[in-house]
């Protein structure tokens, strides 16, 4: 397979996701004096594949890492590291939770009866790591709540927790000088325990914090690189979406008559009628 590395901007390398197993985005952000990593990877595997790459570039390795939130395909490659981790208090005690168990088909089974993790999740554990799978969930070294500040010598890293359905413990990472903020997984559904959901006056605050950092750049997990006209342009349908919902509230009819209205549009796409389905699944 192969695997796509990026110069996004001055101080940034990113590792494109990787759709397979759900291998998110990682980015090496290079300083004058440090280099911190956004996101551990999924597994040692994940992990690896970025420090060769880094190391093959002459790039300075990671001093330390942050995590954008626990799920398992953000945080699991942590350990292979070996550098001290940062992550907000609600990452810090999901993973906690999560430490020191087995994962083996029916320690997984468990987790996804539980609603901790889904059959997705599962599936994609089983082809990241393989059967004879060993699983390392490393805690954080260094927990923050709100905001924390990583000045890495001329290059600003901002991790704010911003929360939202996707996981109570999401956060972003605005690199100042860069202009480039990486979203995590923060504008996505609840995806655990229950039919997945969004809530619009939460998705519409997590847009208003997301376009208050004045990003040239965004980069969310599982997909590409956006400049700033393609991002809003991107999220735009969802925008609107969120409002009707937020006037409309669970009317499902109108909300999608009037969203078919605003795209001139006979039928609503495919994901748009999902997200039709999550909205209604949550609260407003
Ligand atoms: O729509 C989705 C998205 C993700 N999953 C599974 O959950 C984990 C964690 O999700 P993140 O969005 O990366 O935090 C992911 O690796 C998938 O296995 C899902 O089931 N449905």
């Amino acid at each position: 397979m192969e695997h796509k590395f990026e110069q996004i901007s001055p101080h940034i390398l990113i590792m494109h996701a990787e759709h397979a197993t759900d291998r998110p985005v990682l980015a090496a952000i290079t300083g004058e004096r440090r280099t911190l990593l956004m996101d551990a990877g999924a597994s040692p595997a994940h992990a690896g594949l970025f420090r060769e790459e880094l190391e093959r570039r002459g790039c300075r390795l990671p001093d330390m890492l942050v995590l954008t939130h626990w799920h398992w395909d953000h945080s699991f490659g942590t350990g292979a590291w070996g550098i001290p981790a940062i992550a907000h208090k609600e990452t810090a005690e999901a993973l906690a939770a999560l430490s020191g168990r087995g994962w083996s088909d029916e320690a997984m089974a468990e987790l996804v009866q539980a609603g901790t993790i889904s059959e997705d999740s599962a599936q994609h554990i089983r082809l990241e790591y393989g059967d004879s799978r060993e699983v390392n969930v490393r805690e954080p070294d260094i927990v923050f709540t709100g905001r924390i500040t990583i000045d890495l010598g001329g290059v600003t890293c901002v991790l704010t927790h911003v929360g939202g359905d996707h996981s109570a413990d999401s956060c972003v990472l605005y690199v100042q000088e860069d202009k480039v903020l990486f979203l995590g997984d923060a504008l996505g559904p609840s995806i655990y325990g229950g039919p997945y959901k969004y809530s619009s006056t939460g998705f519409l605050r997590l847009l208003e914090i997301t376009y208050g950092f004045g990003a040239e750049w965004f980069v969310e997990s599982h997909g590409i690189p956006m400049n700033e006209p393609d991002f809003r342009a991107d999220l735009a349908p969802w925008e609107r979406l969120a409002r009707l919902v937020d006037v409309f509230g669970h009317n499902r009819e109108r909300v999608v008559l009037e969203m078919k209205n605003y795209l001139k549009l006979e039928e609503l796409p495919r994901d748009l009628l999902q997200g039709v389905d999550y909205f209604m699944a949550g609260p407003k």
